[in-house]
This record gives structure tokens, C-alpha cells and sequence, in this order.
């Protein structure tokens, strides 16, 4: 097969700690990674020249600084074989700055479809390192499970979480990750936690004090959902959720918001739409 399209899905973090800060300046967590049924669509094309090329709908960011072409020329410079190539198209839907990983997403289904495409072989424990410096999101989308993460992100075990579904609000705002993680009124020094304290429901995300401060418009997104469900912001924001048992309540939930927001609704689920994606090629092939 010489052409993929395939899915690059969001995660939310269902809860956000911050538990120390390693000498390179990137913080440890505590995070679970729980991944949605909703995101951007990647295809790419095989090509026998060795070029890698991009066309994408995303405002703002040059080519060459899409995570997109960056993922896909890191590897190629990896398997030494001038020949192999790709014609990469990205449908974005996903809002940029959102805290729920789509530039991550996006490389991460760059880094699993080149490796299928170009037989590379490599195990997705190597996609996910050669992914890490290139972002911290990026290995628990190439591992592609709702996980438990610790470290910057990095260590990652999988879990089960109820089967629900997520309104997610994005306030007319983008949040720079590394504007909270350099601000010297982040929360630093929070107590690392135990699963069980997570499933018992008592977690927050460490970064929601401050980014409500500087950010009154996802203050007040939170305000809003807060009326139908716990609401929380995910990463660094600028996007905030709350869950709810069905589709239909989630979706009345998200045609009630002040237009000022844009919204989506997404189904929570245990594996990644991409993981099923070519699962099921591998199957058909
Ligand atoms: C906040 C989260 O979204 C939680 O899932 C992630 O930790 C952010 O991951 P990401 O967007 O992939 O972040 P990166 O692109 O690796 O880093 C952006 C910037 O955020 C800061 N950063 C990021 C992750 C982390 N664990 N500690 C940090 O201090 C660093 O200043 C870095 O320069
Ligand atoms: N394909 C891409 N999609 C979105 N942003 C990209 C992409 N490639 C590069 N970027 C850059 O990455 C930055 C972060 O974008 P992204 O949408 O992944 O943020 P995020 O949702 O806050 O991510 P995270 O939750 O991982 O912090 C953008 O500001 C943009 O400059």
C-alpha cells in the first residue's frame, strides 16, 4: 500500500501535576493521558526520490516548523537511505495551543506511519525516544494508550478509564506551554500521588490557578461548564473539559455555549484511532 490516512487524535489531561524540575529546566509530572476519538487526519504518500514534502491548512507555523515535517525529516536522516520519501497532507481540526496535543499528535502519526510505510521495523519504543526530542506529548501518542505518566511525560503505564464523553471548550486564546512552565508563579512542588487517589477523584490540575489568572477568558470558560459538570483545564490550556456519562447530554451541553468559545464533543477511549487505523491495515494486508 503507498498511501496511509490516518488519525491523529487529542488527549486530555485528566489531571495535571507538577511534582519537581529537572537541571535542563523541564518539569516532572503526574498526568493521566487520556485519549480521545477526535483530532486531525494525516495522509501520506510514498515517494521513491527522497523528497519529503508538506501541504497543511495550519495558520501561522512555516513548513518547516510543522512537527510534521520535523518528525518525518528526523527519521529519514535515521534510516540512511536517500530514496525514501513522502508527500505529507494534514487536515488540521484540532485548535492550536490547546493543551490537548495536536502538534504531538500529528508527529507522533508522522514517526508510526513512515516506519509502516517505509518497512522500517522499529519498535514503538524507539519512535517513541526518537519522538521525545521533539516534544514531550509525543511518546504516549506513538505508544497510543490512555496511560498513567510520569517523568516529563515519558514513562508511561496504560490504564482503563470509564467509557465517557468529553465536552471540550477552547476560549479565543493560545496558551505558550513554555510561558507557564517558566513563570515563576507555577506551583512547583506538589506531593507525588498514588493511582488510587486519581480514580477516587481527588486531583487537579496544578497549572489551572495560574492560567485563570493570566487568562480571564478560560476563567470564565471554566465558570461555565462548571454549571453541568467538574470542568478542568487540560495541560497548559487553552482548553478546559468536563465529562459526562452520554453523547447526548455532552452534545446539548456543547450547543448551549456562549459562541464566544468554540467547542467539540469527543468519546474517551482506552486505545488510539491510529492504533486501530493500522491495525486494521495490518489485518486487510
Ligand atoms: C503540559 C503538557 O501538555 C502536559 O501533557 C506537556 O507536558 C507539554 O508537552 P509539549 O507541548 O510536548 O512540550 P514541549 O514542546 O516538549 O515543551 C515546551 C516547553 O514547555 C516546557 N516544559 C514542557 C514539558 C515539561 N514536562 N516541562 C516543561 O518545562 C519547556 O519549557 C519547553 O520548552
Ligand atoms: N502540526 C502542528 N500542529 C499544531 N501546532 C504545531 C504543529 N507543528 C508545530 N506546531 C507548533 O507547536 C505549538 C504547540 O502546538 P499544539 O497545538 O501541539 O499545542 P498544545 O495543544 O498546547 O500541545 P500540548 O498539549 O502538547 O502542550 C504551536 O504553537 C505551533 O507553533
Amino acid at each position: 500500500m503507498l498511501t496511509l490516512t490516518l488519525p491523529c487524535p487529542a488527549k486530555l489531561n485528566l489531571f495535571l501535576r507538577i511534582t519537581g524540575r529537572r537541571d535542563d529546566g523541564y518539569h516532572e509530572l503526574q498526568t493521566v493521558f487520556q485519549l480521545l476519538d477526535y483530532g486531525d487526519t494525516l495522509t501520506i504518500e510514498y515517494r521513491d526520490d527522497g523528497k519529503i514534502t508538506l501541504a497543511s491548512d495550519l495558520v501561522g507555523v512555516n513548513n518547516e516548523d510543522n512537527l510534521v515535517i520535523r518528525a518525518a525529516r528526523k527519521l529519514q536522516t535515521l534510516t540512511q537511505n536517500p530514496n525514501l520519501g513522502a508527500s505529507l497532507n494534514l487536515e488540521k481540526r484540532l485548535p492550536m495551543g490547546g493543551g490537548i496535543g495536536g502538534g504531538s499528535s500529528d508527529a507522533a502519526s508522522t514517526l508510526v506511519g513512515l516506519n509502516h510505510l517505509w518497512q522500517l521495523g522499529l519498535s514503538l519504543d524507539t519512535l517513541a525516544k526518537i519522538g521525545l526530542e521533539l516534544g514531550a506529548d509525543i511518546p504516549v501518542f506513538v505508544h497510543g494508550k490512555t496511560s498513567w505518566a510520569e517523568g516529563i511525560g515519558e514513562k508511561l503505564a496504560p490504564i482503563q478509564t470509564e467509557n465517557c464523553w468529553y465536552v471540550v471548550l477552547k476560549p479565543d486564546c493560545h496558551v505558550s506551554t513554555a510561558e507557564i512552565f517558566c513563570h515563576e508563579q507555577l506551583t512547583r512542588h506538589d506531593s507525588p500521588i498514588k493511582i488510587a487517589t486519581f480514580l477516587e477523584g481527588g486531583t487537579g490540575n496544578s497549572c489551572e490557578p495560574l492560567v485563570r489568572k493570566l487568562y480571564p477568558d478560560i476563567d470564565k470558560a471554566l465558570i461555565w461548564l462548571e454549571q453541568f459538570s467538574p470542568a478542568r483545564l487540560t495541560g497548559t490550556g487553552a482548553c478546559v473539559f468536563a465529562s459526562f456519562k452520554d453523547q447526548v447530554t455532552a452534545q446539548t451541553v456543547c450547543e448551549q455555549r456562549p459562541r464566544e468559545f468554540s467547542g467539540f464533543v469527543a468519546r474517551g477511549v482506552n486505545t488510539s484511532p491510529l492504533h486501530q487505523a493500522l491495525g486494521l491495515l495490518t489485518e486487510l494486508s
